[in-house]
C-alpha cells in the first residue's frame, strides 16, 4: 500500500514527483518530471488527475518552466489546455504565473502555498459536509455512495467526497461505501477501492449501471462525489455518469451532496452548459487492458465528464461551507 505521508504530488528541488495513478491499484510507485512536456504528457495520461491535484500541477508546472526559464508562458499555457474541463488546472497555472515578474523563487513558493492549502481546504470541506451528512441523514451507521476518485489521490492529500468518508470513519459512523467502478478508466474501482482498503474502511465495488438500482432498493443513505466545475449557477461538471446517478437520488429522495475547495468554483462561467466537455480517445471505451472490447473502429461517445443541474444537488459543499 501507498505511504499515507505521502502527498499525490510534491516538489523535490526542481523535480516533480507524483504517485503514478495509471498504475494503481497494482502497484504503487512515483513519477518524477523535470520538464513541462513530462508533466503534461502524465496529466493527459491521467497519471496525474483529479481537480485540486490538477491545481497542484498546473502551479508546479509553471514553477518548473520559471526554472528553466525558457517561453514560460508559453509553456504555461500549454499546461493550462492539457485538459479542459477542472478549472483548477488553469486557476494552478494563473496563480503561479502571477508571480513570475518577482522570478522563479517567488513563482515556486506560490506553487508550494497551493499544496499546502489545498491540504487544509479539502479538509474543511470534508468536514463541513460530513456535518452536513449528519444532519441530513438520521441512519447509523451511514451508508454512502460515491463516483470516480474524489480521494486523497484527486488532490493533494486529503480528498474531497473521500475525505467525508475519512471523518465519518474516524468516528465510527460509516457502515459501507459503495463505490461505483467509474466506467471507462474505472477510477473507482482501481483508486477510490485502493484508498478504503488501505484506510480500512468497509466498502462494495459495483458496476456503474448497478447505482440506480442499490437507490432504489434503500441501500444508500447520501451519495457524496467531488467536482471539476462549478459553474456560477450551481451546476456541477463531474466525472461521466454524476447526472445519471444525481436523477436516480433525486427520484429516491437520497441526498446528493459535491464536495470541492472554493478553487473548483468558477463564477466566469455562468451555468454548464457553458461549460468545455473534455472528449477522450475512443479505445478506452473500445479496449481494457489491450485487449479489444467492441469491434475494431466502433465509432464511439467518450465524454469524461458530464453536468449535473443544480436542482439536483442538495449542497456544493467548500470549505466556506454548503452553499
Ligand atoms: C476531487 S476532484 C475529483 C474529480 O476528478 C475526476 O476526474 P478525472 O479522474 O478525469 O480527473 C472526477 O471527475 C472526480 O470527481
Amino acid at each position: 500500500m501507498g505511504s499515507v505521508d505521502q502527498r499525490t504530488i510534491d516538489w523535490d528541488d526542481g523535480v516533480v514527483v507524483l504517485v503514478d495513478q495509471c498504475a494503481l491499484p497494482g502497484e504503487y510507485r512515483l513519477l518524477r518530471l523535470r520538464t513541462v512536456a513530462e508533466l503534461i504528457d502524465a496529466i493527459q495520461r491521467l497519471a496525474i488527475r483529479g481537480a485540486p491535484a490538477l491545481g497542484a500541477a498546473g502551479a508546479l508546472g509553471v514553477a518548473l518552466a520559471a526554472r528553466h526559464g525558457v517561453n514560460v508562458e508559453g509553456e504555461a499555457e500549454r499546461l493550462a489546455q492539457a485538459r479542459p474541463t477542472a478549472v483548477n488546472l488553469a486557476w494552478g497555472v494563473r496563480r503561479a504565473l502571477a508571480k513570475l515578474p518577482s522570478g522563479a523563487d517567488a513563482v515556486l513558493a506560490e506553487a508550494l502555498a497551493v499544496l499546502t492549502e489545498d491540504e487544509e481546504l479539502c479538509r474543511t470541506a470534508s468536514g463541513h459536509a460530513a456535518d452536513l451528512i449528519r444532519e441530513l441523514c438520521p441512519r447509523r451507521p451511514l451508508r454512502l455512495l460515491t463516483h470516480c476518485n474524489a480521494g486523497r489521490l484527486a488532490t493533494v492529500s486529503w480528498g474531497t467526497a473521500l475525505g467525508v468518508v475519512w471523518h465519518l470513519h474516524a468516528a465510527g459512523e460509516v457502515e459501507y461505501v459503495l463505490v461505483d467502478e467509474t466506467r471507462p478508466l474505472l477510477q473507482g474501482a482501481r483508486l477510490t477501492a485502493w484508498e478504503l482498503a488501505d484506510v480500512g474502511v468497509p466498502y462494495r465495488v459495483l458496476p456503474d449501471v448497478a447505482a440506480a438500482s442499490a437507490l432504489a432498493r434503500g441501500l444508500v443513505d447520501c451519495v457524496v462525489v467531488g467536482a471539476d466545475r462549478v459553474a456560477a449557477n450551481g451546476d456541477v461538471a463531474n466525472k461521466v455518469g454524476t447526472y445519471g446517478l444525481a436523477l436516480a437520488a433525486a427520484r429516491h429522495r437520497v441526498p446528493f451532496l459535491v464536495v470541492a475547495p472554493s478553487s473548483t468554483l468558477d463564477e466566469h462561467t455562468p451555468s454548464g452548459d457553458l461549460i468545455e466537455i473534455e472528449e477522450r480517445h475512443a479505445d478506452e471505451v473500445t479496449s481494457w487492458g489491450g485487449v479489444p472490447t467492441a469491434p475494431a473502429g466502433a465509432p464511439v461517445f467518450n465524454p469524461a465528464f458530464d453536468v449535473t443541474p443544480a436542482e439536483l444537488i442538495t449542497a456544493v459543499v467548500t470549505e466556506r461551507g454548503p452553499g
